[in-house]
Parts: structure tokens; sequence; C-alpha cells
């Protein structure tokens, strides 16, 4: 699938915006602060709902205004699709598939698939665990939206069941941790099959991807750490029982998991290099593109947030290698980066307007 048409009406620093894309490369470059991730934030959120930069949607809607309204217009094979969010700032947003009213959020998954990569996705690999749990959910999530569900359900068992757990004070809860217990078990089951399912695609594409980007220098591996195990769940949470009684809260489960992410046999978080983390990142991405697509039937769009920098050339010119069939945006301050992008179309954003740049870069 590839974005055709985006149209913004104050959002960010876009008062109006009306630009058409393209197939392959589409190549954002300006000066700093001048609204090139803002585009990208903009086909995020007609992707998925939600930005990737700020958990309030109010914060996107220009300074001074009401609300923000977009609009993307794509492909799909043959057939033309359309997605338009109305933000306002007081109001919950309004979305709009194919022109229809959507009743929800949810709805929005499953039609413009969208990857993206910014710098804040190295945190993932280096920071908490909750960091790697929600990249998991979020890529299952946009293969199957019902698994949605679950994750809530599981998260509302556990904060009843901590509070129970908390307020205890000598009281007899065997039977009501029991009944706890009993409906988690249902939920860690679906959680655990498709986190596991779902790593061990990852481990195998990322080892791929990895080897392209570095010229096969590094080694990666990536595995799922369970605090309990998939195939005995209520023993395990049996066993838990006594730990959980003395902590006052639920010690165990998948809200406890991690990936654990090596190179050479090393631990990511205490020993990669920047390069080495980005070169991870974006293999990482490139292969939750490929799960994507081989899932869907679909090939997603990407979007790239300044990939570049720290990056050597070799590596540069590997990663472009990888991106063949695949529309991608691109954002980038340095022209000689603009200029290594041969094959691709170039804007020029400055100060809240693009300009396609006519002639292709050499
Ligand atoms: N809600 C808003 N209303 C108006 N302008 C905004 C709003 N939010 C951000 N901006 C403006 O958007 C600009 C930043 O845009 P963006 O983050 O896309 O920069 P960029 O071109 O990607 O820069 P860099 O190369 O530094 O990453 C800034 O000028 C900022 O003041």
């Amino acid at each position: 699938m590839h974005i055709t048409r985006l149209k913004l009406i104050q959002f960010r620093n876009y008062e109006q915006l009306d630009i058409p894309f393209y197939p392959g490369v589409n190549v954002l470059y300006g000066r700093n602060a001048q609204g090139k991730t803002n585009i990208l934030e903009a086909i995020h959120i007609c992707g998925s709902g939600k930005s990737f930069r700020v958990s309030s949607d109010s914060k996107t809607v220009m300074d001074g205004k009401e609300g923000a309204y977009l609009f993307a217009e794509y492909l799909e094979e043959e057939e033309e699709r359309s997605i338009e969010v109305l933000l306002r700032r007081d109001r919950k947003k309004s979305l709009k598939i194919d022109g229809i009213p959507a009743k929800n959020m949810r709805e929005l998954l499953g039609n413009l698939f969208v990857v993206i990569f910014s710098p804040e996705d190295m945190k993932m690999a280096k920071e908490a665990p909750a960091l790697r749990r929600g990249f998991l959910d979020g890529e299952i999530s946009k293969i199957r939206p019902s698994y949605v569900d679950a994750l809530k359900n599981y998260a509302k068992i556990i904060a009843q069941k901590n509070a129970v757990l908390k307020k205890q004070s000598g009281r007899d809860i065997g039977g009501v941790l029991d009944a706890f217990d009993a409906q988690l078990a249902g939920y860690i089951r679906i959680i655990l099959k498709n986190r596991h399912s779902y790593t061990e695609k990852l481990n195998r594409l990322v080892r791929e991807t990895h080897r392209a980007i570095s010229g096969g220098e590094e080694e990666i591996s990536i595995e799922y750490k369970a605090t309990i195990p998939e195939d005995a769940i209520p023993e395990a949470l049996a066993r838990c029982r006594q730990r959980e009684l003395a902590e006052g809260g639920c010690t165990a489960g998948p809200h406890r998991d991690d990936l654990e992410i090596r190179l050479n046999g090393k631990d990511i978080r205490v020993f990669a290099s920047q390069g080495q983390l980005r070169t991870l990142m974006l293999a990482v991405k490139t292969a939750c593109l490929d799960i994507l697509r081989e899932s869907t039937g679909h090939t997603p769009v990407l979007l790239l947030d300044d990939v570049f920098s720290e990056l050597d050339r070799t590596r540069k010119q590997n990663l472009l290698k990888t991106l063949e069939g695949i529309q991608t945006f691109i954002t980038t301050a340095d022209d000689a980066d603009a200029r290594l992008l041969s094959r691709a179309r170039l804007f020029y954003v400055e100060n809240g307007k693009v300009r396609e740049m006519k002639k292709k870069t050499k």
C-alpha cells in the first residue's frame, strides 16, 4: 500500500497542507524545527490513531486553535482508500474510514498499516522492560486487533487482584485470589502465545536484516523472557501465592516479562554503541514491517525519522537496499543524505510549508 495524498488543517505548524506522495522513497528535507517530523506524526495518527511522540492529541492541534483535521488518501492494491481524523481539544477524536464514520479506535486498526522508526525507539532497547512489552503489544495488536481485549482484561484483573492483596490485613482471601487466578490464566495463555510466537518471528527476521545492514559483522538474538511458563500457568500462579501475600501485589505474569536482546552474545543494554543501537532498531522495525506484510498481505508504509545520523555510509547504503518496494518517508536535515537517495522524491520543508523539488537528486 502507499499514500498518494496528505491533507492537514491546523495540525502542529501546518495551517493548511495538501501534498501528493509517491510509491518508493519520499524524502522530507529541511532545517531543524520546520515540520518534517510533524508530517510523519500525521501519517502515523492516520494509521494507528495515535501520535508516536505525545500521549495527548490536543498537543498536536495548532497552538491557539480548537481542532485539527487530517486526511490520508492511499492505494491498497488498485483500490483507492482514505482515512480522516478530526482532533478536538476538549473532545474525543472522531474518524472516518473510506468516508464512513468509525465507531471506535479499534475499527481503525487493520486499514492503513504504518511502521515508524524514530530516535525515541532507541530507548526501547536500553531502558525499562515496560517499553519492550509495549512495543511487542503494539505490533501484535496491528496484526490481531482482538489481542487488545485480552491485554485490557488482563490489566483490569491484575489491578483488582493487587487492590485485594494490598488491603488483605490478615483476612482469609484465598478463595478470592483463586477466582482471580482462574480468570487470569485464560488471558495469560492468549498473551504468552502471541508474544512468544511474535518474538520467534522477530528473532528470525531481525537476524537476517541486521546482517544485511551491518554487512554481516554482528550477530543479534532476541528472546522472550517469561516469568510464567506457557505450559504450566495455573501451577505457576499457585506457586506465586505465598510471595504475593507477603509482598501485597502480583509478582509474576506478562506484566513482569521482558525481551532479552543480545549482540554478539552480550546484553545490548550494557554494551552497544549508539550506531549499533540504531542499526539494531532499524533491523527490528524492518522485521516488524515484514511480519505485518506476511500476516496481512499488505506492505505497510515505513516512516523513518532522522535515521541517518550515527550510521556510517556503508550502513546507510545497505539500509536503502532493504527498502525496495516499500513506500518510505525519510526525514533529514542533511543535504548529503538527501543526495544519497538518488531515486527518491524530494520535498523541501520550511516553516510549515512543503514544496516538492521536481528535479530528482543526483
Ligand atoms: N501544536 C503546535 N502548534 C504550532 N506549532 C507547533 C506545534 N507543535 C509543534 N510546533 C512547531 O513545529 C515545529 C517542529 O516541527 P518538527 O518536530 O516536525 O521539526 P523537524 O523539521 O522534524 O525538526 P528536526 O530536524 O529538528 O527534527 C516547531 O517549529 C514547533 O514550534
